[in-house]
């Protein structure tokens, strides 16, 4: 038993709802605890007017009383505070005759890069907005909701994670490797750019404005880093069941993320073996440990309770407001691609919602291995693992 969850809603439509499933009865859990998060997904520099709209917060629909959960599913929503302008565009009942063309706003000329075209082939709309009003990562507000409850839970069984920006268009921030996660979390927070190195801070923002003004869009690299998971979490006995392969699939589900890496990642290509894998070594304190962390909390497919590091690559938003070519599919002549309001860089807005991505697949794989119905109980058995470990 896991956990699971569902989300619906269209981008300009009434509302995003997420319903979760396989939470443990008991565990502390308010609305603040989401609304937090939700908030910070909207803050970062180079984001478009949609989020001067929006004022993301959630209402708990079932599955908590009095502050606690009870073991039902938690349904969570989120309202569109842009949906009052597209009420005619968006509405779910038929149009009358003669409304057609008056109030559609058609989407016929794909943006490379989108969903556009491919969804339209797959689900047969001639109208793309059928397509983008889904595949827009406006999604992504109830996914960091669920993944809040997730945080909220791993924050109860001494699991901290953070998110942060290491990258934008090729301007490289400092390693963070010589800072705590505290002071990662506390150096990030009022960051524009979530980046935990002050010095390039302006130079990624000046990038930000450039693309702006050229009508252009840019990308860059997030991490996110998890200490606190005890050792031995996900499997290596088959393929489903080894957690970082999970967490991949998580960061690149991410809309626009096209590449994920653990630890020293793809840099281990270069290396012997010698510069790549970690040291082993004991302590009576702490336990087995490593004296590096090259492979970012992962060897089998487990955790090595090391801290998890893993960074995941964002391209550039596909809207342009100086659009590349395209093609209209209702006349099949050559055009300049639609252009929908949009962002010109969302790294620091994808960092928040990457580090909740991670978040959900670690409190996923810890429900499915300390397996209780009762949170008193499941947050127990951690404990016993860890002392496990330690004492092994
Ligand atoms: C936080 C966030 C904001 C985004 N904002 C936009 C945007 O304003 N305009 C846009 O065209 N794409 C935006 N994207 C990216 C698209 O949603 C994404 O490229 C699209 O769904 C196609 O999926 P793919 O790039 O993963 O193939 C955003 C992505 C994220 C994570
Ligand atoms: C709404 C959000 O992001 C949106 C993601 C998005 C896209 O195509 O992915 C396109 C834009 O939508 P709109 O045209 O309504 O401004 C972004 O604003 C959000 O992050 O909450």
């Amino acid at each position: 038993m896991g956990l699971r969850y569902l989300t619906a809603g269209e981008s300009h439509g009434p509302q995003l709802t997420t319903i979760i499933e396989g939470l443990p009865s008991g565990m502390p859990l308010v609305v603040q605890d989401i609304n937090e998060e939700l908030a910070r997904r909207q803050r970062g520099y180079g984001r478009g007017r949609r989020m001067q709209i929006e004022k993301d917060t959630v209402e708990m629909m079932s599955g908590v009383r009095h502050g606690k959960t009870i073991g039902s599913p938690v349904a969570l929503v989120v309202k569109n505070n842009d949906w009052k302008h597209w009420t005619k565009i968006m509405g779910s009942e038929p149009l009358q005759e003669g409304q057609e063309e008056e109030i559609k706003r058609k989407v016929t000329r794909a943006r490379p890069g989108h969903a556009d075209l491919n969804g339209a082939i797959k689900y047969g709309h001639r109208d793309m907005r059928n397509v983008l009003e889904r595949s827009s990562a406006r999604e992504t507000t109830v996914r960091v909701a669920a993944g809040a409850v997730a945080k909220k839970l791993l924050s109860l069984v001494g699991v901290e994670i953070v998110g942060h920006v290491v990258e934008i268009a090729g301007i490289k921030a400092q390693a963070a490797s010589t800072l705590s996660l505290e002071e990662i979390k506390e150096r990030t927070e009022h960051s524009p750019v979530r980046v935990a190195d002050p010095n390039v801070e302006q130079e990624m923002m000046d990038a930000i404005d450039e693309a702006k003004k050229n009508g252009d869009s840019i990308g860059g690299v997030v991490e996110v880093i998890a200490v606190g998971m005890p050792t031995g979490v996900g499997s290596y006995v088959h393929y489903d069941r080894k957690l970082d392969a999970k967490l991949a699939a998580a960061i690149v589900s991410i809309n626009a993320f096209k590449g994920v890496e653990f630890g020293i990642g793809f840099e281990a290509a270069r290396k012997p073996g010698s510069e790549v894998h970690d040291e082993i070594a004991w302590d009576p304190k702490q336990g087995y440990y490593r004296k590096t962390n090259r492979l970012g909390g992962f060897e089998g497919g487990m955790t090595t309770g090391m801290p998890i590091v893993v960074r995941g690559v964002m391209k550039p938003i596909p809207t342009l407001y100086k659009p590349l070519m395209s093609v209209d599919i209702e006349t099949k002549e050559p055009f300049a691609a639609s252009v929908e309001r949009s962002d010109s860089c969302a790294v620091p807005a994808a960092a928040v919602v990457a580090e909740h991505a991670v978040a959900w697949e670690l409190a996923n794989a810890l429900v499915e291995q300390f397996y209780s119905d009762r949170f008193d109980t499941f947050a127990e058995e951690i404990k016993r693992q860890h002392e496990f470990a330690r004492n092994f």
